[in-house]
């Protein structure tokens, strides 16, 4: 479904991807994970048309997506949960889901999709008139979650949905995120909670310094050695 082939990425003078390539065929989840500046976020705004690829192509459903702009991208139905979740602080969480369906391929189901997800994340609708920022961070990752469902996407990308939660809160946002894979979802899942991806993952790939240096299924990782001592600590 979506295949990336041999992307390389530049800021100015420095080069924050080499040659990339993976693919996620249609209802995985498939997983990035990899240390901090390893290129994991800069890999996904290439994927969403948020930053220029200087060489290689991405393809979606046959689709060549390489230089198009996000909103195009988002009509194609790929969707982005940013890392920090990046809500309006002043709106109310129902005002926050809702931008999410601004685009025409979801503002005609928006009131739909929004049952939807009230019933999925039941607090979201207690807490419907309540300001963004008056949330725990876990109830805001949820709000960040919402929104991206509300753009019906065929392909939901995460950056670190896990970043800065509590435990407790963690497994939630990781069973979430099983629970649209089961319900038929495409996820490309970025993570720094290894233990927790590889356990969820239909197949990961492992980065280093710009650089896809592994892959392999959740299972073949966690008993990989190097992997383990890397990432893993045992
Ligand atoms: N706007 C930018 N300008 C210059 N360099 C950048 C920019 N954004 C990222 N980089 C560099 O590109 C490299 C990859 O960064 P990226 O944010 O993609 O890593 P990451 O794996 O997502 O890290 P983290 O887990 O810390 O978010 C890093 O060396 C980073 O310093």
């Amino acid at each position: 479904m979506l295949d990336v082939n041999g992307i390389s990425v530049n800021y100015g003078d420095i080069q924050a991807l080499w040659n990339i390539s993976f693919s996620v065929a249609k209802g995985q989840l498939v997983a990035l994970i990899g240390a901090n500046g390893a290129g994991k976020t800069t890999t996904l705004k290439s994927l969403c048309g948020l930053i220029p690829t200087a060489s290689g192509t991405i393809h979606y459903d046959g689709k060549l997506v390489t230089g198009m702009p996000v909103h195009k991208v988002v009509d194609l139905g790929i969707t982005l949960v940013p890392e920090g979740r990046q809500l309006f602080p002043k709106m109310t969480v129902e005002e926050n889901l809702l931008v999410g369906a601004y685009l025409k391929r979801a503002h005609g189901k928006r009131a739909q999709t929004l049952k939807r997800i009230y019933e999925i994340f039941p607090r979201l609708e207690e807490r419907r008139t309540q300001t963004a920022e008056t949330l725990s961070g876990g109830e805001q990752q949820m709000v960040a979650i919402g929104r991206a469902l509300m753009q019906d996407p065929q392909v939901i990308m995460f950056d670190e949905p896990s970043l800065g939660l509590a435990p407790i809160m963690v497994q939630e946002v990781f069973k979430v995120i099983q629970e649209l894979h089961k319900q038929g979802l495409t996820i490309f899942l970025v993570e720094q909670n290894v233990h927790q991806t590889l356990k969820v993952a239909d197949y990961c790939y492992v980065m280093e310094n710009g650089r896809i240096v592994g892959q392999g299924t959740g299972k073949d990782l966690e008993a990989d050695e190097s992997i383990r001592e890397a990432y893993l600590g045992f």
